[in-house]
């Protein structure tokens, strides 16, 4: 038996953020290898129009969980949704809920927080440094709290090149952060937050960082560690391979390369793609949560959730393994024949940007107002560009991880451990893993049928044979226009007639 297993079970453990892409997996991971835990707490809003006991109907009911109803049968029971707005003073947690999960919680994972990187400072402060200084102080009131992790991210430092499993300082204190955010209003906080943010690229990596030095602060004397992930990707082995359930990160973009809409982007070909699968993370937080109740280290340690210092892949590997699988197994109705490449500089980039992207969706809203369609294909591609501008950063720069403390963490698990919270992401086959993913993302982001597809390829040869009129029509009248005007076209033109019987 896994001795991490058996230390969950009968445990109270309170997960924030349980409804996101990591917190599903955590969810799932917990129930599905310690069924006998006492209860699983949630903070859960309601959202787009969904009660909490429907938006956990939801996700009990997934692909995700259909493992845990095996082995746990009253999932349902152990499962304890508390309504909560991590945007409100004390949660907006009721009076009752408080006092139980005060009383009775022995682990908490924070994983909730904001993660779009064009956050309104208020908004990002809010959730991912005063709610995480928040929850620390509920903690300071759980009389049977073992553990408090907390999920940062690895790019919480990334204006370092070399990043070390420290807490570094931020220039200005998070309580001076959160008290200005009580009184200055949203136009003076959008004028200074580029020189708050400085070398960051975004809101939500300096507050993440945030976040992590109001855990070093204010965690009193509780039991606390920091996780911090790279980019996080569909799972690799559990409970199956290639799930996941957002477009954040790469999985928008493989989208955007399977359906023809993205063609090329500004990136570091070389630079090393630290994507890390979500179970990966999941199973080192779980260990992290058992060594820092079983162990009580005299610091708060943190462990990088990394993969390119162990198991480097780069960008131009994954992107082409990424085409390659495309070219296998299309995704249906594309825009376009999926094909894409990298540019490395800014001009080549803008004259792409303007050729491959926004020239043909303005052509093809032409088409669609000519068919008496409303033009949206230019929108999109827009939007899609502004996702791209945001997400270049983390594809143009290289970091590197120090590893130490998640490496001595996996020498501290026995072999049952190490193979029930597997992390070690030497064993991580890159090929197979993105190969996987975007098969995941067909199935469980697009919800397309792979019985469908013949049909996707034979609508891609369409494409193709559309793709190859247009361009000798686009060549005849370009020939046609040059020969009018140029005597030399006209000799070239007589010249070759007779070679080709013209
Ligand atoms: C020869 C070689 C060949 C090579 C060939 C190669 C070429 C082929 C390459 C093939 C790919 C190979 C891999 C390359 C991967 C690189 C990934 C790096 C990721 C690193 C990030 C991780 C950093 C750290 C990780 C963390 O620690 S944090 C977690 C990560 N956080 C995020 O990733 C949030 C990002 N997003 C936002 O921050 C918001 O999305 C916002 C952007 C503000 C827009 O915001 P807004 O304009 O409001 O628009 P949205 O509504 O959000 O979206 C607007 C519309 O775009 C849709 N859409 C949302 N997202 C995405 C997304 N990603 N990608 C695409 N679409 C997206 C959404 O569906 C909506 O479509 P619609 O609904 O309109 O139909
Ligand atoms: N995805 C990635 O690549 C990486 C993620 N991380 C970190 O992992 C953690 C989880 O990220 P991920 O699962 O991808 O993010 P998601 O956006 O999928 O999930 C965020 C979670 O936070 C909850 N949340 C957000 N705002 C509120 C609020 N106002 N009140 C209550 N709950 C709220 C969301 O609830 P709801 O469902 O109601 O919106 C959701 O459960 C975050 O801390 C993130 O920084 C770190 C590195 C990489």
């Amino acid at each position: 038996m896994s001795m991490i297993a058996a230390f969950y079970s009968n445990k109270s453990i309170l997960i924030t953020g349980a409804t996101g892409f990591l917190g599903k997996v955590l969810m799932e991971k917990l129930f599905r290898t310690s069924p006998h835990l006492k209860v699983i707490y949630i903070l859960v809003r309601p959202k787009s129009g969904q009660t909490l006991q429907e938006r956990v109907f939801q996700i009990l009911n997934s692909k995700l969980f259909e493992k845990v109803k095996e082995v746990c049968p009253n999932v349902h029971e152990k499962i304890r949704p508390i309504s909560a707005d991590l945007n409100q003073r004390d949660f907006a947690i009721s009076k009752e809920d408080v006092q139980e999960l005060l009383s009775c919680t022995n682990i908490i994972f924070h994983c909730a927080a904001t993660v779009r990187f064009d956050a309104h400072l208020r908004e990002a402060v809010q959730l991912n440094v005063t709610a995480t200084q928040q929850l620390l102080l509920m903690a300071s009131q759980m009389p049977k709290l073992e553990a408090f992790i907390h999920i940062s991210t690895a790019f919480s430092n990334c204006n370092l090149s070399h990043i070390d499993e420290v807490i570094y300082p931020c220039p200005v204190e998070p309580r001076k952060i959160i008290d200005s955010m009580e009184w200055l209003d949203d136009s003076i906080i959008e004028e200074i937050t580029p020189k708050l943010i400085g070398d960051r690229p975004n809101t939500y990596t300096y507050t993440k960082a945030l976040g992590e030095i109001v855990v070093q602060q204010e965690s009193g004397n509780l039991n606390v560690a920091i996780v911090r992930p790279s980019i996080v990707g569909a799972t690799w082995q559990e409970p199956f391979p290639g799930w996941v359930d957002n477009l954040n990160g790469p999985s928008g973009l493989i989208i955007a390369t399977g359906k023809g809409f993205l063609r090329s982007i500004k990136a570091t070909p070389t630079a090393v793609a630290d994507v890390i699968p979500v179970d990966t993370v999941v199973n080192l937080t779980i260990a992290v949560g058992w060594y820092t109740a079983v162990h009580r280290p005299k610091s708060t340690l943190i462990y990088h959730s990394t993969s390119g210092n162990l198991n480097p892949c780069n960008w131009y590997k994954m992107g082409l393994q990424v085409l390659a699988t495309i070219e296998k197994i299309p995704f249906e109705s594309a825009f376009r024949r999926p094909n894409a490449d990298f540019t490395t500089n800014n001009f080549t980039t803008h004259y792409w940007n303007t050729v491959s992207h926004r020239v043909p969706a303005i052509i093809y809203d032409f088409y669609l107002r000519l068919t008496g369609r409303k033009p949206r294909m230019l929108k999109l591609m827009n939007r899609l560009l502004k996702t791209i501008s945001m997400l270049e950063y983390f594809i143009n720069h290289s970091w590197e991880w120090s590893t130490n403390n998640t490496e001595m963490l996996l020498s501290e698990l026995s072999p049952e451990d190490q193979r029930v919270f597997n992390f070690d992401v030497r064993q991580l086959n890159w090929l197979e893993y993105i190969e996987n993913y975007v098969l995941g993302v067909k199935k469980y982001l697009l919800k397309e049928d792979l019985a469908g597809i013949p049909k996707a390829k034979q609508h891609l040869r369409r494409l193709r044979n559309i793709h190859y009129l247009f361009n000798t029509a686009l060549f005849l009248i370009i020939w046609r226009l040059l020969i009018a005007r140029s005597q030399m076209a006209r000799n070239v033109w007589f010249f070759i007639c007779p070679l080709f019987k013209l």
